[in-house]
């Protein structure tokens, strides 16, 4: 509370993204923490009783935060409610406007109560002018009046990213907002927002009563609806009729993406657009870019759907998802506040468990010399070891990597990444397939799989993998008969992958700069077995590996 004899924390965003809001009249001060990976590091300003700001060195971590602006559903499986749970199971904060109170259950909408315009505008002056908002994400705005004072409030209040969920029938088939409400969109809302998430029934609203019917259809739409100025489409095709597949078209005004995914045959499906909304909010709030919200959303709903297929809640035809049931059932804490950031793939170091011997180090101390030295992620590769032992190493490497920050993946073994909750896995062409993977580790985890060609890349970003390791650059001895690709077939992979690309095979402190320096943006660093683990002082090699990757890179850039 502000007033005499109180004392007042006032945090401020240090690195201020595009578009944020910056305090007037208080200085900042950089505390670096490698921890906090979204960079969003804070430091407090303590407003003593007479006024004055005085600094302290606590820092706190930046909790991202998505606003919803939306209706209340009382059977809680749509809506504000649905917002919330979404925005909870991606470690997101989100704060609420409610728009409208609907009676509402697994039947339909018995009844709608829209909130007075004044009220809607006083929710949102309470929120926007005290709280740090990232992302505003709308759904049901059942008046013009309404929209016109959600514009108003974002001229004032600017945010990162506006989310359009345009709700104007429930799934039940009662309307939400009326034909009316459409004016406000176009003019006012689809100027202003980053990604807009209509159905076939919206997009074709929107669109003056276009029919949509095909796949062809929906691409023709997203071309249009971006045409009305918004950034970011996505037509979500989940009632497209005879489709085995869920298919989804995003267009970000230059490409179009087909995402499909599979369809999770189950009555439990009310909400699933407002938690869709609602990821895509969350993940633009941690930082991704639309794809990666879009792909990472994709996934969550499909894998909330899939854990919530039998539970029964109510007795009508739409039941509502369990949002944290896989967070229930995968009750751990990752500790990591950013799923996956390419810029990790620089020094990429793969530990070799016979280097080791080798050597005579542990697991553990050589990824600890590793990390010291500068590498960004650490892979465990150990092919001959007990799973048992497997287990354990993994999981003291996991505690020095999280007190460095730094991503631990585990190669081959889902197993294994599962049982010491590792951040992800890398896999191969022979190993599980990306697709199972990602099914049993989540949306979470990050997944490499290796590629040696421009097929493999994209059936690699088609199974939602997160990154590609390419290679052998080099001739390597670590891996028995691995094909050489080369510096070209390196460079042709990187071109033709969707996906930040990692170099393998062969890479060493005297041959590391030409990779870097292959000039293909996508092209984020290089992995290394040999050329740190083979050596007495893991952390004297890393160190110069790191130091010619920075001078190669800088001379690129
Ligand atoms: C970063 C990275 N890229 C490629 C590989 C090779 O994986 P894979 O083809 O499955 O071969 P193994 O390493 O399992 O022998 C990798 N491990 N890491
Ligand atoms: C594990 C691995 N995968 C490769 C691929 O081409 O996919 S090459 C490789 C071995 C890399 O070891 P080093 O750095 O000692 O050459
Ligand atoms: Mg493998």
């Amino acid at each position: 509370m502000w007033g005499e004899g109180f004392s007042l924390n006032i945090a401020l965003c240090v690195s201020v993204p595009q578009g944020f809001r910056q305090s007037k009249g208080l200085s900042l001060l950089l505390v670096n923490s490698r921890i906090n990976r979204n960079k969003h590091t804070r430091i407090f300003m303590e407003m003593q009783g007479n006024g004055s700001p005085t600094t302290s060195n606590q820092s706190t971590i930046n909790i991202p935060h998505v606003l919803t602006v939306a209706g209340s559903d009382s059977g809680a499986g749509a809506g504000i409610q649905a917002d919330l749970k979404a925005c909870a199971a991606r470690g997101v904060y989100c704060s609420t406007v409610i728009t409208a109170v609907t009676a509402q259950n697994t039947v339909g909408v018995q009844g709608v109560n829209v909130v007075p315009e004044d009220f809607v505008a006083e929710q949102m002056k309470s929120v926007l002018s005290d709280m740090h908002v990232d992302v505003v994400k709308t759904g049901m705005l059942p008046s013009i009046g309404i929209v016109k004072i959600l514009h108003q409030h974002l001229r004032e209040y600017p945010v990162r990213a506006l989310v359009v969920d345009p709700v104007m029938v429930s799934t039940s088939g009662d309307v939400l907002a009326g034909p009316s409400v459409l004016a406000g969109f176009r003019e006012d809302l689809l100027p202003m927002a980053d990604i807009i998430t209509p159905n076939l029934k919206e997009a074709s609203a929107l669109l003056d009563g276009v029919k949509i019917k095909t796949v062809s259809d929906m691409r023709s739409a997203a071309k249009l609806l971006h045409d009305m100025g918004v950034r970011n489409v996505l037509v979500k095709g989940g009632d497209l009729p005879d489709s085995l597949d869920a298919v989804d078209i995003f267009f970000d005004g230059e490409h179009l993406y087909e995402l499909r995914s599979s369809r999770i045959k189950t009555r439990n499906t009310h909400g699933t657009g407002c938690t869709l909304a609602s990821c895509i909010a969350a993940e633009l709030a941690k930082g991704a870019s639309m794809l990666e919200a879009v792909k990472v959303a994709k996934c969550f709903v499909e894998t909330a759907l899939d854990y919530s297929k039998e539970i029964f809640i109510g007795n009508g035809p739409q039941g509502p998802f369990d949002h944290l049931m896989k967070l229930k059932s995968n009750a751990h804490n990752s500790g990591r506040q950013v799923r996956f950031n390419p810029s990790d793939l620089f020094l990429y170091a793969v530990t070799d468990s016979g280097m080791n011997r080798r050597w005579g180090h542990s697991i553990s101390d050589a990824v600890k010399a590793a990390v010291q030295g500068g590498a960004t992620i650490v892979q465990l590769r150990e092919k001959d070891i007990d799973t048992r032992d497997f287990v354990e190493a993994a999981k003291s490497c996991l505690q020095i990597c999280r007190a460095h920050g730094v991503p631990l993946l585990i190669n081959d073994r889902i197993d294994v990444a599962l049982a010491c909750d590792a951040d992800g896995v890398h896999i191969g062409q022979s190993d599980m397939p990306a697709h199972t993977a990602r099914a049993l580790l989540g949306p979470e985890k990050i997944i490499g799989v290796s590629c040696k060609t421009p097929e493999q890349a994209e059936q690699a970003w088609i199974a939602g993998a997160d990154y590609i390791g390419c290679g052998g650059v080099y001739p390597t001895n670590t891996k028995a008969n691995n094909l050489t690709v080369g510096l070209d077939g390196l460079k042709t992979v990187c071109l033709a992958s969707k996906l930040p690309v990692v170099a393998i095979g062969g890479i060493k402190v005297s041959n590391a700069r030409p990779v870097m320096e292959i000039g293909v943006p996508n092209l984020k660093g290089v992995a290394v077995v040999s050329a740190i683990f083979d050596s007495e002082c893991v952390l004297t090699e890393t160190r110069k590996l790191h130091a010619v990757l920075t001078e190669a890179t800088a001379a690129v850039k």
